[in-house]
């Protein structure tokens, strides 16, 4: 009899103490469910969109962008006089164009463009700058002229640039400027050799913060050439004009003077050998030509001709 009543007792002191148990669990699961399907979804919803705007450059670029590309732009019909100074081979395949360092070219490098043929030949990664699927900060476009030495970039600040909520890391900028500073001193070398120099110097002046999602202009010259040493001299702004947000009342565009971003007194060292690589990769030169496609005069390596 004890038994049977300390059985029913124990039996409804479990159950009594039991189903609520039961009933919280029902209600974490239920609501683990519930947070899943209607919570992860709205967060996933939110962040596919607000990355996928970012997870490459605008197709529309602003309009100091647009004008870098149109104004730097030739078809093969244009004659262009032959008188470059910095020796490259010109291409027979385009008889009625000569070439001049008074133009404006486009800089391409095969392994910034050609990933198979990067992976194929000794590069280890992708370059921080110049990857086509990078998401920091990515140079769309360079172009540079031999008689003032000069050279003028587009560049974006993806997604992975960023330090601050919405704003970019330092370092993404000053990247850039190694970069530049490397590439217009290697445009200009004596050496003739392909990647024989090495940026030394990039004292970067950081002058305004830049929002992820920004296309802005790289703009800069050698200041000078003292022996084997190159200083350049660049600027990060946004190319002025309307691109600051800033129109007349009455609609006209203002000529309003670039915001600056960003300064660089770099140095690099002509004719230094970083990578021991000896093969045709390494023998490439120079070639400035009208491309078939876009029309665009451009000064890209002889790589392209190799497999
Ligand atoms: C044709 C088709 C393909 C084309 C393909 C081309 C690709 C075109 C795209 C490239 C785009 C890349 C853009 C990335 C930019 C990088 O370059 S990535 C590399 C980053 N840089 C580094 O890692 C460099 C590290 N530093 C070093 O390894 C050593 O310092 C070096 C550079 C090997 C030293 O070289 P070195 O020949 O021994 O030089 P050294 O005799 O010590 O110095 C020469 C002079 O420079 C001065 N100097 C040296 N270092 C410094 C310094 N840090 N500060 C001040 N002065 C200095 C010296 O005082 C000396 O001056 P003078 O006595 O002559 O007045």
């Amino acid at each position: 009899m004890t038994t049977t009543s300390n059985r029913n007792i124990s039996t409804s002191t479990v159950r009594s103490s039991f189903l609520p148990f039961l009933a919280g669990i029902a209600f974490g699961i239920a609501s683990s469910i519930l947070y899943t399907r209607v919570i992860c979804s709205r967060n996933q919803k939110s962040s596919s969109s607000s990355s996928s705007l970012w997870l490459q450059p605008p197709s529309t670029l602003p309009r100091f962008a647009q004008e870098i590309l149109s104004n730097h732009h030739h078809t093969n019909t244009e004659k262009i006089s032959n008188d470059d100074s910095n020796g490259e081979s010109t291409n027979a395949s385009s008889p009625n164009t000569a070439l001049s360092s008074e133009n404006w070219t486009e800089v391409r490098l095969r392994e910034w463009e050609d990933l198979n043929w990067r992976d194929a030949n000794g590069w280890q990664g992708r370059d921080l700058c110049h990857n086509p699927q990078g998401l920091g900060v990515r140079i769309l476009h360079y172009y540079y002229k031999a008689s003032s030495k000069e050279m003028v970039g587009v560049v974006w600040f993806g997604p992975h640039a960023e330090s601050h909520r919405g704003l970019c890391h330092g370092g993404a900028m000053t990247s850039l400027m190694d970069d530049f500073c490397g590439h217009l001193a290697f445009l200009h070398s004596t050496s003739g050799q392909p990647w024989s120099g090495a940026t030394v110097q990039v004292n970067v002046s950081l002058k305004k913060p830049v929002k992820v999602g920004s296309i802005l202009r790289i703009i800069g010259r050698i200041d000078k050439h003292e022996g084997r040493k190159i200083y350049v001299h660049a600027t990060l702004d946004d190319g002025g004009g309307d691109n600051n947000g800033g129109s007349s009342i009455d609609g006209e565009e203002q000529n309003k003077d670039p915001l600056v971003y960003a300064t660089l007194e770099g140095l690099s060292i002509d004719g230094v050998k970083m990578s021991q690589h000896e093969d045709p990769v390494s023998k490439r030169t120079w070639e400035v030509e009208v491309c078939e496609h876009s029309g665009r005069l451009q000064r890209r390596d002889s790589g392209w001709k190799l497999l």
